[in-house]
């Protein structure tokens, strides 16, 4: 490694194996890279491998604006085909038992070549991160991977703040403070006390066993977005919004990426079509609707007769699910108009002129990367925090209609249902004004990680904080701190109260 590097703070970035985990975390890497860090990102083996095979991860470290970012992965102790890597219940303890071993080990082998690690950040799912920290006596932050409301949330429920549906009450309304009150399936659906994916409660709320133990609470969110409930919680938790992070001003088109699956070829179709005539259809990396579902869509599609560019990954081997299909003759009736891809290069095409409307499940990457490239969408959540985003995406950020309440509702939805909100979202005056509202928090968005605004000011906090930090590690530890320049002094955030004015509906 070059000098250049070894002269930097290191960080590392350690990532539950999801790509709704993966693509923030390591866009916060790029962010800090970009500021002059160096940052090893590490994730299991079982799917650095597949990283490496769709993107261009190599083995040196790829330079990111002032600093740089490297893969180092580690084996989860599976073999290859382990199923048991679906199920979280078997696999988060397994992670959590060669983690921490593996992890001492990769900090100790890079102190050895000269570049000591002095912080670690994890995504939740893997707490046990800040216990390794703690344990070799290094600092810890957390980058919570969905909105602040979705924290806060989960704040309420683990600690029994406020009452959430029961078995004996079921559909209770929630009232959080600072937020609007959630009906009962709007509420995280893990939450529910019939959900189907108890191993995700459990995953989700162990991150709130350790939340004492990081430093800071770094939120892929920003002040303007959710202003009052990042305020409120603020004053419990150590939280600073560092959002969107998918935008670097610094380094727009930083060539790393975190994709496991090499994303298909269909920018160039997009160009052929005319400005605002696409509706980009996307449900995410671990959603899987049924195929009844599927077809109604499909025929949904059809009848609008809209263009639509329609993601259909193929399901994981180990999901228990089969594999989809589309109606038959659907590709020939849909012909130039229609294109399907297994996976899309998302950001891209949320940025580009051709598409209108974005019909997704609300997972909080793809909500963000919606709101801050301004693009209207329809909400087609399924469970999780997608129910809650759903409904801030539609009744608080007005950017969406919403064509589903979640997969608890077990209700099918219609393809005159989808056609009627396909044309809502993309023809008339409510459409326009879904589009007027989403570009404003598309200018908000740009704003907040421009340098100066809110979240590049707490991105630099942080910096200045780990900076700080390592010295005291350096001297802890009796070793030359690696650190050159004095921690700039830490800007106080002259916050902007703006709220974003929002037509109303
Ligand atoms: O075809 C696709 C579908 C999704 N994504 C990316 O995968 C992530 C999905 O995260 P999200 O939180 O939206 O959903 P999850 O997959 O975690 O349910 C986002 O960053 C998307 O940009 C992508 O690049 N191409
Ligand atoms: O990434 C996941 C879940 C991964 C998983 C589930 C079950 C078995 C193995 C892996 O969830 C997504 O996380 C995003 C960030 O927290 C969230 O916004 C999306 O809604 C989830 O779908």
């Amino acid at each position: 490694m070059g000098s250049d590097a070894e002269s930097l703070v290191h960080v590392l970035l350690v990532s539950f194996p999801g790509q709704g985990h993966v693509n923030p975390l390591l866009r916060l890497g790029k962010r800090l890279a970009s500021k002059g860090l160096l940052v090893t990102f590490t994730t299991p083996e079982s799917i650095g491998k597949q990283m490496r095979k769709a993107s261009n991860i190599g083995d040196e470290p790829a330079p990111v604006g002032d600093g740089f970012i490297r893969f180092e992965f580690f084996e989860d102790g599976w073999d290859e085909d382990e199923p048991r890597r679906q199920d979280l219940d078997q696999y988060l303890p397994q992670l959590e038992k060669v983690g921490k071993v593996l992890i001492p080990e990769m900090i100790r082998r890079n102190a050895e070549r000269n570049r000591p690690i002095s912080c670690l950040i994890n995504n939740p799912f893997i707490p046990w991160v800040s216990d390794v920290a703690e344990s070799l006596g290094l600092p810890s932050a957390m980058l919570w991977v969905q909105s602040c409301a979705c924290f806060a949330a989960y704040y309420h429920y683990y600690h029994g703040l406020v009452p959430f549906p029961s078995e004996s009450a079921m559909e209770i309304d929630v009232r959080l403070p600072c937020m609007p009150l959630l009906k009962h399936d709007e509420v995280p659906s893990f939450l529910y006390p019939t959900s189907p994916y108890p191993f995700l409660r459990r995953a989700i709320l162990g991150q709130y066993k350790n939340l004492d133990k990081p430093f800071c609470i770094l939120m892929d969110t920003f002040q303007e977005l959710e202003l009052e409930i990042i305020e409120y919680m603020s004053k419990i938790c150590p939280i600073k919004t560092v959002g969107p992070l998918f935008k670097n001003p610094k380094v727009p088109n930083a060539n790393v990426r975190g994709d496991f699956m090499k994303a298909d070829d269909c920018v160039g179709w997009l160009d052929s079509k005319p400005a605002g005539s696409v509706v980009y259809v996307s449900f995410g990396s671990v959603v899987y609707l049924k195929q009844d579902q599927w077809d109604e869509i499909a025929y949904g599609l059809l009848n609008s007769n809209v263009n639509f560019l329609w993601v259909m990954k193929p399901p994981h081997k180990d999901s228990g699910y089969t594999v989809l299909t589309l109606p038959e003759g659907f590709l020939e009736k849909a012909g130039d108009k229609g294109k399907v891809v297994q996976w899309s290069p998302q950001e891209q095409v949320l940025a580009h002129p051709a598409v209108a409307a974005f019909v997704t499940h609300c997972g909080w990457n793809s909500s963000m990367e919606a709101l801050a490239s301004g693009m209207p969408v329809i909400a087609f959540p399924q469970w999780g925090d997608q129910v809650t985003d759903a409904k801030y995406l539609v009744d608080v950020f007005k950017v969406g209609v919403r064509m589903c309440r979640g997969e608890a509702e077990d209700k099918l939805i219609t393809r005159d249902v989808v056609e009627k909100c396909l044309l809502e979202a993309t023809v008339g005056e409510k459409a326009a004004e879904m589009k007027r509202n989403a570009l404003k928090w598309k200018a908000a968005a740009e704003a907040a990680v421009a340098e100066g605004g809110s979240s590049d000011r707490n991105i630099q906090a942080f910096m200045d904080e780990v900076k700080r930090r390592s010295v005291e590690v350096a001297l802890a530890k009796g070793s030359k701190s690696t650190v050159v320049e004095a921690p700039a002094a830490v800007r106080e955030g002259a916050a902007t109260n703006g709220k974003v004015e929002l037509d109303s509906s």
